[in-house]
């Protein structure tokens, strides 16, 4: 288990700054040493600042888009076109002012059943990589308040799936169809990296970190597990509880 490596700012956009140096040094280093890069995306709100940052020309011209693969940590059970999608925020913030090509961008088919397009999606992560066990360069991860992350919840299954893989999870309190990467497959990752921000997510951040081991009520704990750097982008905020 990697000790997690933390980058402290004072505000939410100098967070959003150090991750978007820190992608594009890592992207960099892929490409050089692979050809290629493979980054999970996350979705909700925190991230999008990081997206559009990303887009604008200071870091697009940094880096060559054509060698990057984008794919999604999770995904709402929505249509492609709908407000909640994580794919779509990506696409309005990313994909299309970057003119990402298509063919690079891989996205859970919500049109299918949800059990369906989560082996759809595993199967698509593993075809791209010839892998079963697939490493990214790349996880970028959130943090709810409620200590999930990507579609890791409280008191859910998939908290408990070994496989290496994609899943459905139903929030039955929401009454809502989420589809994530499982754990094993996110603590795969070359490099995890966490962006949170805000004081609402203190408390979440202390208990995932220092808490002791409550995976049904604090999942992103689940990521203790990482076989390779755990980063958290944090402004003081988010880091104020924090038994440093
Ligand atoms: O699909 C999603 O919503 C995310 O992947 C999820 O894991 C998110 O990272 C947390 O819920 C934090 O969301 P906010 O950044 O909106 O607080």
């Amino acid at each position: 288990m990697s000790q997690p490596i933390f980058h402290i700012s004072d505000t939410a956009d100098q967070t959003v700054v150090a991750l978007a140096d820190f992608f594009v040094e890592t992207a960099k280093r892929a490409i050089a040493e692979n050809g290629r890069f493979s980054v999970a995306l996350s979705g909700g709100s925190s991230p999008k600042k990081l997206y559009e940052l990303l887009a604008t020309p200071d870091f697009s011209r940094q880096l060559d888009w054509d060698k990057v693969d984008f794919f999604f940590g999770d995904e709402r059970y929505v249509p492609a076109d709908h407000p909640d999608s994580n794919a779509l925020m990506v696409k309005k913030a990313l994909f299309d002012p970057l003119r990402i090509p298509a063919a690079n961008i891989f996205t859970v088919d919500t049109s299918l059943p949800p059990d369906e397009a989560a082996r759809q999606y595993t199967e698509a992560i593993q075809k791209r990589y010839q892998a079963v066990q697939v490493r990214f360069d790349l996880m970028l991860l959130g943090l709810g308040d409620n200590s999930h992350t990507a579609s890791l919840f409280p008191h859910t299954p998939v908290l408990h799936d070994p496989s290496v893989s994609v899943k459905a999870v139903f929030l039955a309190d929401q009454n809502v169809y989420r589809i994530t990467m499982t754990a094993p497959l996110i603590n795969l990752a070359h490099r995890l990296a966490f962006l949170v921000y805000g004081k609402g997510k203190a408390e979440a951040v202390e208990a995932v970190l220092n808490g002791p081991e409550d995976i049904e009520n604090h999942p992103a704990q689940l990521l203790r597990k990482a076989v390779g750097e755990v980063h958290w982008f944090l402004d003081e905020p988010a880091a104020s509880a924090l038994s440093r």
